[in-house]
């Protein structure tokens, strides 16, 4: 689904440097759930900017569904980044002058540009029946500002799969939410595995959620210093992590 090969990355500011991803590869099979932990600074955004190419990298290979993105048009990339795949943040983004269903149907009215009627009754229908699965129901016609954080954070996943994207990447989904919310969302990722088939790349500095996912890729020193494999237990692939973050800190 998702291959990403000898990945380079760097930032230059005046005269200096920056390498932030040196030799990067990775792969996410369909419908897996993985997370990507490093510490700050390591180069998690940056991985998720060059795979929808937010920012040009210097070399290496991303494949999605078998197409090398680095040479995609400018019109490819739109449509990859309206149809292939789903966006998550951590403060949502979501309008604050739409309510539930308009701001799920975002995505879908940009990538087919004119709205209309018939369009956007369809599209009304599958904002709705996501809102549903994630337990909005009774909240569709509020406004985002009448919401939690958590119910902010579930109406932009079910906004990420208005367009049945093949993968979402979120970046630190769970980040600005308390521990029941924050459950609800990996709740969520886990459905959407589960019934849609959708892969999840997310972006976490928690390892007790990076726990629920099937694989944990450890990000150092600009390149994935481990791949942890959920066999089951979840304690045990946290004990792992901790085990990864020690030996990083000693290298
Ligand atoms: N546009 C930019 N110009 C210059 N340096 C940048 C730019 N964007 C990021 N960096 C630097 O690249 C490095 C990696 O940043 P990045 O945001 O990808 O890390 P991260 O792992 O996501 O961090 P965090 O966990 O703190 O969010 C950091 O040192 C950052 O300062």
């Amino acid at each position: 689904m998702l291959e990403i090969s000898n990945l380079k990355k760097s930032y230059k500011s005046g005269n200096s440097n920056l390498q932030v991803l040196r030799n990067l590869s990775l792969k996410v099979e369909e419908g897996e759930f993985v997370s990507i932990m490093g510490s700050s600074g390591s180069g998690k955004s940056t991985l998720l900017n060059c795979i929808c190419r937010y920012i040009d990298y210097e070399s290496g290979l991303i494949n999605l569904k078998g197409n090398d993105i680095g040479k995609f048009t400018e019109e490819d990339l739109a449509t990859m980044r309206n149809t292939n795949i789903g966006f998550i943040f951590q403060d949502y983004m979501l309008l604050d002058g739409l309510n539930l269903i308009e701001n799920t149907c975002v995505p879908s009215i940009i990538s087919k540009m004119k709205k209309t009627n018939t369009m956007y009754e369809s599209m009304e229908e599958k904002a709705k029946n996501l809102l549903n699965l994630f337990g909005l129901a009774e909240k569709m016609d509020s406004f985002p500002a009448e919401l939690s954080g958590g119910q902010r954070q579930r109406v932009s996943i079910a906004r990420s799969l208005i367009n049945s994207p093949d993968i979402i990447l979120a970046d630190e989904p769970t980040g600005n939410l308390d521990s029941k919310s924050a459950n609800e969302v990996i709740d969520s990722f886990t459905r959407i595995k589960k019934d849609l088939n959708t892969s999840i790349l997310m972006v976490t500095h928690d390892m007790y959620y990076a726990s629920y996912s099937d694989k944990v890729f450890i990000l150092n020193k600009g390149e994935i210093s481990k791949v942890l494999v959920n066999k089951g237990n979840r304690k045990e692939l946290q004990d792992e992590i901790v085990e990864a973050f020690a030996n990083m800190d000693r290298s």
